[in-house]
């Protein structure tokens, strides 16, 4: 369980983190959610102790990151793929980590073990490629076995092969009963990684709820009717209140659920050839939600458009 109550970071005039609360629960992938710049990376560091808090604090099963006494069998972090002495082999490096932090060596092996590393175990961890230096960054993580474990921003640059093995690794963590806390701007991604979101713009806590309920509160309500009656229908919606758009031989109606319009045909009897409820998008819930929260919208709207063409094709 990670806790942040009130959490706040300022360097000198900028405010990256602002009076953020959240809590992460162990058993399930939670997706910490923003645009670039929102104070997702300050937060990680403030969780690991890597940042001090200008105020507020963030606890580790009720602890401070600098309470605990053995900090890697409690949190596993990702921060850096690329952070390797480059001439160490992948079991060197993890066989320095267990050394200084007092976890027995079979450990190593196991954790090679577990993100599917052991055939090149011996390799200059220098020339991975970046999947596979996120491996060894999470078999890093892994060593201590620790029960919460941070990923920020571990599928960026991969390709799709590197994105589905990430996932599902980190679906099985949670299974296990850990806490997986994992940090991206990428919002498709999310949707399919995480059950819980911890969504942030300009260092402000935007939500936090299950994904589900996240795309739902914020997806477009419309519902899409087509009916040979079309003009009566209008006039008894408009009569209800509801707002009526034309799309093409159908119109859109927002303000009003898909039963009422229903009910509403009936009692005038309408004849409806469709009835169809408009499901919204994460990216469309995201935009929503962050609005104005959102620091850079050039970038935010670009990196949008490229997410729903990538899920389009
Ligand atoms: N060491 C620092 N000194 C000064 N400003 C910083 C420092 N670290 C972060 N910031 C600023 O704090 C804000 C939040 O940055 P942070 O890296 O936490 O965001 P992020 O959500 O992780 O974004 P990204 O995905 O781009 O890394 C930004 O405005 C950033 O410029």
């Amino acid at each position: 369980m990670i806790e942040a109550t009130s959490l706040t970071k300022r360097y000198g005039k900028t405010v990256a983190v602002n009076d953020l609360s959240f809590t992460v629960a162990p058993g399930k992938v939670t997706g910490f959610l923003g645009p670039n710049g929102a104070g997702k990376s300050t937060t990680m560091r403030m969780v690991l102790g890597l940042d001090n808090p200008t105020s507020g604090s963030v606890r580790i099963g009720g602890k401070q990151y600098h309470e605990l006494k053995h900090p890697l069998r409690t949190v596993g972090a990702l921060l850096d793929a690329k952070w390797v002495h480059p001439n160490r082999s992948a079991r060197a490096h993890l066989t320095w980590m267990a050394r200084s932090n007092q976890i027995p060596a079979r450990r190593v092996d196991e954790v090679l073990d577990a993100v599917g590393l052991t055939s090149v175990a011996g390799k200059r961890a220098g020339g991975f490629s970046l999947g596979m230096s996120q491996r060894l960054g999470i078999a890093g993580a892994l060593l201590g076995d620790p029960e919460v474990l941070l990923f920020d921003e571990p599928v960026n640059g991969l390709d799709p092969e590197g994105i589905l093995w990430i996932r599902k690794f980190m679906h099985r963590l949670a299974d296990e009963g850990r806490t997986v806390f994992v940090s991206s701007h990428l919002l498709s991604e999310m949707a399919l990684t995480a059950t819980e979101l911890v969504v942030i713009g300009k260092g402000r806590l935007i939500s936090q709820s299950s994904t589900k309920e996240f795309v739902a509160r914020a997806s477009d309500s419309s519902v899409r009717v087509r009916s040979p009656h079309l003009p009566r229908l209008r006039a008894a919606l408009a009569e209800f209140g509801a707002t009526v758009n034309d799309v093409d031989d159908a119109i859109l109606v927002s303000d009003v659920d898909s039963s009422k319009i229903g009910e509403l045909a009936a009692a005038n009897g309408i004849v409806l050839h469709e009835l169809s409820p408009q499901q919204g998008s994460l990216e469309q819930a995201f935009m929503q939600i962050t609005g104005d929260s959102v620091e850079y919208h050039t970038d935010l709207d670009t990196e949008a458009r490229q997410v729903l063409a990538s899920a389009a094709s």
